[in-house]
């Protein structure tokens, strides 16, 4: 049973209601916006997987879904064998996820943000795995330290680590790097390229790819909402030419000949 499992996916967003002014104008109703079409993939246990592409193309929409943050319009998701839907707990519990926006309570410092993380899944006496959490993100000297005296970057340390409270076997990373230091970077790398050799599965979504060449065995590339490239790493930059992995993105994202490069 695969970690990740994508079967069909796709989202539509409802339209924005009609405004009394629309209705007194007879404005129509709009139609509602394909997020995701038909995405189906799947991510093996123990994969370091990339999900690529540009604005828009609906891949934080595609972890809403399997968060269970976002319903599919048609199609299923699970997580380890747990359908999102039906089995939302389970899927839950199995998902570790590290938004990409910095959400934060101004009230608790970080121990106790993350204590209270714990809770949501039972977890009590979570100390030890804490402080380890911690110390691998550059943050122990910060554990006592309230939320809003924070600075952005040791912020978005902070959501990685709540990501992780409940050892999930599955991290999903939307963009952890954004506007965070070289030091940083280099340190959750690490750590997370240690999760993974451990056997947690990853799945990462980045506009730095450098970082998902050097990382990733796989990648999917979404274009308004469909994949339109998936294959390993070296797959992908063997059968679409160019320098690097930027070098083939922009070639799938701009050029109709290497619309489609799937294994
Ligand atoms: N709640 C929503 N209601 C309507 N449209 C939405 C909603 N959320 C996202 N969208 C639209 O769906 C599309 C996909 O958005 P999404 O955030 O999934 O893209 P993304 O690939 O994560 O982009 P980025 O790289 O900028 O983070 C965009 O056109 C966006 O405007």
């Amino acid at each position: 049973m695969p970690a990740l499992i994508l079967d069909n996916v796709s989202k539509v967003y409802a339209p924005r209601r009609r405004s009394w002014k629309d209705r007194l104008t007879s404005t129509p109703q709009q139609q509602g916006f394909r997020a995701l079409d038909s995405v189906t993939f799947t991510v093996e246990h123990g994969e370091f997987f990339g999900l690529l592409g540009p604005n828009g193309a609906g891949k934080t929409t595609l972890i809403s879904v399997l968060a269970g943050l976002a319903s599919a319009t048609t199609g299923s998701a699970s997580v380890c064998g747990h359908d999102v839907v039906t089995d939302f707990r389970q899927s839950r519990r199995s998902l570790g996820v590290v938004p990409q926006e910095i959400v934060y309570d101004p009230f608790f410092t970080v121990r106790e943000t993350l204590r209270i993380q714990s809770g949501y899944f039972g977890l009590r006496n979570n100390d030890d795995w804490i402080d380890e959490i911690l110390s691998n993100l550059g943050l122990l000297d910060k554990a006592e330290v309230n939320m809003r005296a924070l600075s952005g970057g040791m912020k978005r340390r902070v959501l990685v680590a709540q990501a992780l409270v409940h050892r999930p076997p599955v991290i999903i990373l939307d963009e952890p790097t954004a506007g965070v230091d070289v030091d940083l970077r280099r340190t959750l790398w690490e750590f997370i390229a240690r999760l993974n050799k451990e056997g947690h599965t990853i799945l990462l979504t980045t506009h730095y790819l450098e970082e998902a060449e050097a990382l990733c065995g796989r990648i999917a590339m979404l274009k308004a909402g469909r994949v339109v490239a998936l294959d390993t790493t070296a797959a992908l930059l063997a059968r679409v030419g160019g320098s690097d992995l930027e070098d083939a993105f922009v070639r799938i994202m701009h050029d109709d000949e290497f619309l489609g490069v799937t294994a």
